[in-house]
């Protein structure tokens, strides 16, 4: 159960309350520390207790210039913009921010909802974000002197991103959602991931509304698109919008057709206050911040800790209140963010509700270690990728320690680009610096001794003789392809050689191809976008969900260091395939590796046989260069030097192996 009471203004660091969570998974109570009503305390609650429908922190509206009270569901529109990657998500919600007046026409940064620094550098959308735009809704075919029919409306627009490793948070922001604009490139039409966010809409029951975007293109055709639309979705070519996100050309329509065609959140005034966790954020100054969706409320209480509530318009815009159906923010009492759990259900603490369906929880694909890069610096990751985690609810993270690397984290990502934006954003917003490991699949492996496990890190495969593996299964994927029909035949080849199986084959118009694999997961997790696209001039579009395990043959690959087996570059690869990613992997290495004091042997190695080795010559470094002939002490001293340097190196197994080496392993596949 949870409670909220108020309390004073947060100062300085001091992490600030919120709305809690009581989840049946969650116990915590958050009792009032002075308990019985807050009432007219410092931030001035003076809204009538009990009448509200309501989560509020002060009395809502007065301070803080935005009066949400005007805005009953019925005149609230949540929706979602998703799309194919690149199609014109962003810039659509630029333009709509501009027409309503929420940022600035020309405010000089594009793309405004991306501001990751990761987002900006990538020119990808990594994360949802959310804004609150206000708009004067004139119902077409009004008279000039039916003023009374014209409306404001509150709308609640959220960005998705278009990659598939990201999908998970697209899934999130529909569920605060009634409706989605579905983006379409009148001139690439339909791609993978318009068919897959075209399905998470429809699973969630929305409104969709397609919008045929880029019209300004020379190569668009957007009837070929409305046919496509027809022929995949059964959406009626007459719905469509054409918009140029570009030129301005029909965004006139676009609001317009959101608030007709999308219903009002439901938010009933007589239920209790829900509100669903959509996605939180640590903030230095204000602890954890909350977005939320109030789907029903009753001001019944007074024992909840909060301290601000308020909106995105598009940045935190305090509004003292959220009524049901909205779309806002909670700054609370969270002492840590994992109490910030994403598909939580937030409520008032006297009442007892039933939780909210939540989220499916994320499915990992890869798996890989987290290292600091100075082994002391373990703390202050530790403490980076909680925040980080906070506003990226998707990663797992476990600790786990290393032969080779020390202490560290094994963590689950979404896929590899999932995975490359956590580190890039730990760098970037924490000034981490970390090594990560060979990422893996998560396998599952049978034992002689009747066990079966999870195997989400290959070094924690059993080399005990007692203990022999006596079956595998590997993770598999329904692949979606869209290709233009001439780049078949090369699709085909790719697909087999990836071990994939084909399950459809269709023409999605006259000139595109549409065709399903199943494939194991290892096989695409690493390069297999990259070659498809390169091999058909960058036209395929490719989007995968995951399937059932399927049995396999496969083996652990080790990777040794003047005979020591590193843990850390350990992989799992299938049984035909192990020699050659062996002498890939031992190639890379013995480029990537500088020269040491004394030969390095690197080997690949499948139990005791080795399957490739390459040896890195000692850089014969001249320790004697300075001694001009004089000295023979001094000169003994050096020789014995650099022998020691080259025992103890040899002796602790140990060989500088920069950060770029475990890089390059992620790139044989
Ligand atoms: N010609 C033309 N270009 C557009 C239009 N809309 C967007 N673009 C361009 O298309 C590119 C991708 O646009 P974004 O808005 O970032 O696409 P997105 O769908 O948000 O991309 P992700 O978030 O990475 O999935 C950018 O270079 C835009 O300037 C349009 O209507 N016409």
């Amino acid at each position: 159960m949870a409670y909220l009471r108020q309390v004073s203004k947060p100062s300085g660091r001091r992490l600030v309350c919120l709305l809690l969570s009581a989840s049946p998974a969650s116990s915590r109570s958050f009792h009032s520390a002075g308990g019985g009503s807050a009432r007219g305390e410092e931030v001035g609650w003076t809204a009538e207790w009990g009448l509200g429908h309501y989560c509020y922190s002060r009395q809502a509206g007065k301070d803080d210039g935005v009066d949400l009270s005007q805005f009953p569901t019925e005149r609230i529109r949540n929706f979602s913009i998703i799309a194919h990657i690149d199609h014109g998500k962003s810039t659509l919600a630029d333009r709509l921010l501009e027409l309503t007046g929420t940022i600035k026409k020309g405010h000089g940064q594009p793309q405004y909802l991306d501001k990751l620094q990761v987002e900006r550098e990538r020119g990808i959308t990594v994360k949802a974000q959310t804004a609150t735009m206000f708009y004067k809704h004139k119902p077409s075919g009004i008279s000039a002197g039916e003023t009374h029919r014209v409306n404001d409306f509150l709308l609640n627009l959220i960005d998705t991103p278009g990659h598939v490793d990201f999908s998970y948070e697209v899934s999130r922001s529909l569920a605060a959602c009634q409706g989605a604009l579905l983006v379409v490139d009148a001139a690439q039409g339909v791609q993978a991931q318009t068919v897959a966010n075209f399905y998470l809409a429809f699973e969630f029951n929305l409104t969709i509304i397609p919008v045929i975007n880029k019209i300004d293109q020379p190569t668009a055709d957007p009837d070929r698109v409305k046919a496509q639309l027809k022929s995949l979705f059964d959406l009626d070519p007459n719905d469509a919008l054409l918009t140029s996100a570009k030129t301005g050309q029909g965004l006139e329509h676009v609001l317009p057709a959101v608030i007709e065609r999308i219903p009002s959140p439901p938010g009933k005034s007589a239920s209790p206050l829900r509100m669903l966790l959509l996605d939180s954020y640590y903030d230095e100054y204000k602890g954890v911040i909350c977005h939320v969706a109030v789907i029903a409320s009753a001001a019944t209480g007074q024992v909840y800790e909060i301290f601000d509530v308020g909106i995105m318009h598009p940045e935190l815009t305090p509004t003292g209140v959220l009524f049901s159906g909205q779309v806002g923010y909670v700054v609370s009492g969270m002492r840590s963010t994992k109490e910030a759990r994403v598909g939580d259900t937030l409520h008032h603490a006297r009442s007892s509700v039933e939780p909210l369906p939540g989220f499916k929880p994320a499915k990992h694909m890869v798996f890989s270690g987290l290292y600091p890069a100075d082994g002391s610096d373990f703390d202050a990751l530790n403490a980076a990728i909680e925040k980080l985690t906070c506003n990226d609810a998707s990663v797992s993270v476990t600790k786990e320690t290393s032969t080779a690397l020390g202490i560290g984290f094994r963590c689950g990502f979404l896929g590899l680009l999932h995975m490359d934006v956590f580190h890039q954003r730990l760098e970037q917003e924490y000034g981490a610096h970390v090594i990560s490991t060979v990422p893996t699949v998560p396998y599952i492996f049978e034992y002689s001794d009747g066990s079966k496990v999870n195997v989400q890190n290959p070094a924690s495969l059993s080399s005990n003789p007692g203990k022999r593996v006596v079956a595998c299964w590997e993770p598999s994927v329904i692949a979606t392809i869209i290709i233009p029909s001439e780049y078949v035949g090369a699709v085909i080849t790719l697909c087999s050689e990836r071990r994939g199986e084909q399950l459809e084959y269709s023409f999605i118009d006259s000139q595109r191809v549409l065709m399903k694999y199943r494939l194991p997961l290892r096989e695409i997790v690493v390069d297999f976008y990259d070659q498809l696209k390169s091999i058909t001039s960058g036209y395929a579009s490719f989007d995968y969900e995951d399937e059932e395990y399927q049995a396999s043959d496969l083996v652990k690959l080790d990777v040794l260091l003047n005979g020591q087996p590193v843990d850390a570059m350990a992989t799992i690869v299938h049984s035909l395939k192990a020699q050659r990613i062996g002498r890939e992997l031992v190639e890379k290495l013995r480029k990537v590796i500088d020269r040491q004091m004394f030969e390095i042997t690197i080997q690949a190695a499948i139990g005791s046989k080795v399957v490739a080795r390459e040896t890195l010559s000692a850089m014969r470094k001249n320790v004697l260069a300075k001694c001009y002939g004089g000295d023979i002490t001094r000169k003994k001293k050096l020789l014995e030097k650099q022998k020691e340097g080259k025992k103890r190196m040899k002796r602790v197994g140990s060989v500088d192996i920069p950060q770029e080496a475990f890089h390059e392993l992620l790139k044989v596949s």
